[in-house]
């Protein structure tokens, strides 16, 4: 993720909410026909992270990028009878509140979410649209204000804070703090202060808490310059609704959503959506998935009737070499380091060392799996290839990130030097076919590790384990689709070599086994750091 935040946080704690892998979230908000913002915005960022998105609908607007044409608001029976349908038969893990438009659908709202207030509700009291458009009367205003109370954040930009409050719109930040902070204390609120409409090439945002001295999370950054910010609001109060019913934390969903949110904003004028004020990129991430998707279908039709890759029995070449290093794989379960990650036991400075150590590795890796991209024989594998030596690359650069604080320097340990002279030397020197055999473990056991720490600390949260956020990546499904095109490959080699060459591959794919075995033993062994003597 593109981003030059400079977060500063602190523990927020509030009422506890249970985190949901998938969690079920209402939107309670008007449409917009191009689906930039209000309930199609919402159920867009629903699905982008991760959510099951549901909506009622308060008002029909004919709105585009260039402005507001015409609001439908329906009778209020049929917005009750929406919020019944869905609360009678569906848990609601969070609701998010948009465009309410005028009193009686705030009391109706306001009704319903007094007798089913779920554990998450996010208010995002939408007044005026971007492109221009009241979207709230102006006598409800005040019944408004009198329902702020119901909500766990509220997410007002500096023109509707200046409403609430009934005071002058900020015009610096620290004005806007400082009204963000009272609108707090006064309702007892969680409010997210958003800066986008200052003047000034930065956008901070901050969420305070009622009686804070100092924001909970603060960050800003450079300004993207794109007129395509139509639903930024919208989007950034329902990132921020899923993710707290997702992690049970507030400052953790502030500040995810929040990055997720700058990327879509990045990505916006890929869209060409309209000729005003276009829409944010809420799919960006999926794109990709989707490429590696296509593409992972297209390795795959490329190895014919032995295409089966399922991690099952299916008789490949690459399941061989599965069954014959179970020995590997059970000690790597049963060792500290699995154990100790998943129950949140592994001292951080054991924690640490991995991290540096994995750096290191990464580092190495990258330079195999390019070596490999160089003398691959067919295009598709040496974009896979390619992209795999780039994927390592980035994640080289954020383990620098994450480590900058450590600051000593770190040297390679002795397992990790053998480790990656073997493969560098494997993919340089040997057959090509072998090469793609010894780089086979990092990718497979590193998924499947990932689906061991997922079995064994299911759900955690950044509330409640010090490494629920490795563990989260570790389990992401993009590592399991890379390890699957990896097998693919390789069994795609092992079919147009020859006996000897194919055992000199599963002999590869063993050794390289045991050093991954070895290399998540290695930093619990030591106990700590494997450092050079700083001024060396
Ligand atoms: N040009 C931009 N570059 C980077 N971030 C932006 C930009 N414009 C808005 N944002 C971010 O989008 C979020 C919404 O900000 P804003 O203050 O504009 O709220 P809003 O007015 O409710 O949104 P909307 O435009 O949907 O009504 C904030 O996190 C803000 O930092
Ligand atoms: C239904 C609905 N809800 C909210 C907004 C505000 O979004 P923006 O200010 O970005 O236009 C909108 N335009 N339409």
């Amino acid at each position: 993720m593109t981003t030059t935040d400079t977060p500063c946080s602190r523990p927020e704690t509030g009422p506890a909410i249970t985190p949901r892998r998938v969690p079920r979230v209402l939107s309670i908000a008007g449409t917009d026909p191009t689906g930039g913002a209000g309930q199609q915005a919402d159920l867009k960022t629903i699905t982008a992270l991760g959510g099951y998105g549901m909506s009622a609908i308060t008002a029909v607007v004919a709105q585009n990028t260039r402005g507001v044409h015409s609001i439908h608001v329906p009778p209020l029976e049929v917005l009750t009878a929406q919020l019944d349908a869905v609360s009678d038969d569906v848990t609601v893990d969070a609701v998010k509140i948009g465009m309410l438009g005028s009193v009686p659908v705030i009391h109706t709202v306001k009704k319903w979410l007094t007798a089913n207030r779920p554990p998450v509700v996010v208010l995002d009291p939408v007044m005026i649209a971007t492109a221009g458009g009241r979207l709230l009367d102006d006598d409800a205003e005040s019944a408004m204000r009198d329902m702020l109370h119901l909500a766990d954040l509220v997410t007002p930009n500096l023109p509707e804070l200046a409403v609430l409050l009934d005071v002058e719109e900020a015009t610096s930040w620290m004005q806007a703090l400082s009204q963000g902070q009272q609108l707090a204390d006064t309702y007892q609120v969680r409010v997210l202060v958003k800066g986008g409409h200052l003047a000034g090439d930065h956008t901070p945002d901050a969420l305070v808490t009622p009686g804070a001295t100092t924001p909970a999370f603060q960050a800003s950054a450079p300004k993207i310059h794109t007129r395509n910010t139509h639903g930024t609001g919208c989007t950034l109060s329902t990132a921020v609704a899923v993710l707290a019913a997702r992690t049970g934390d507030w400052v953790a969903s502030v500040a995810v959503a929040r990055s997720w949110l700058r990327e879509a904003i990045q990505q916006a004028d890929l869209l060409d959506v309209g000729g005003g004020n276009g829409p944010v990129h809420h799919g960006h991430h999926l794109a990709d998935l989707v490429d590696r998707m296509v593409q992972t279908q297209a390795l795959t039709q490329g190895v014919g009737s032995d295409a089966a890759t399922d991690a099952g029995h299916d008789g490949s070449f690459t399941q061989s070499l599965w069954d014959q290093t179970v020995d590997v794989r059970d000690r790597i379960q049963k060792g500290a380091f699995v154990t100790s990650l998943a129950e949140g036991s592994m001292p951080h400075a054991v924690f640490l060392d991995y991290l540096a150590q994995d750096l290191l590795y990464l580092q190495d890796y990258s330079v195999a799996l390019a070596q490999l991209a160089v003398r691959a024989p067919e295009e598709q594998w040496r974009a896979f290839l390619a992209e795999g030596a780039a994927g390592c690359a980035r994640e080289t650069a954020q383990l620098h990130t994450t480590l900058v604080d450590t600051r000593a320097e770190v040297s390679a340990s002795r397992v990790t030097s053998e480790y990656t002279e073997f493969l560098l030397a494997t993919t340089q020197s040997r057959d090509w076919a072998v090469g793609v055999a010894a780089v086979l473990p990092c990718y497979w056991l590193y998924a499947w590790i990932g689906e061991q720490l997922a079995q064994q600390a299911p759900g955690v949260s950044a509330a409640e384990h010090p490494y629920a956020a490795w563990i989260s990546a570790y389990s992401d499904p993009v590592f399991t689709d890379a390890a699957q095109r990896a097998r693919v490959l390789v069994d795609h080699v092992a079919r147009g070599v020859s006996p000897q060459v194919q055992e000199q591959m599963r002999t590869a794919f063993h050794r390289a086994c045991e050093l991954e075995e070895q290399f998540f033993r290695d930093p619990c062994d030591r106990g700590g750091p494997s450092r050079e003597p700083s001024g060396t």
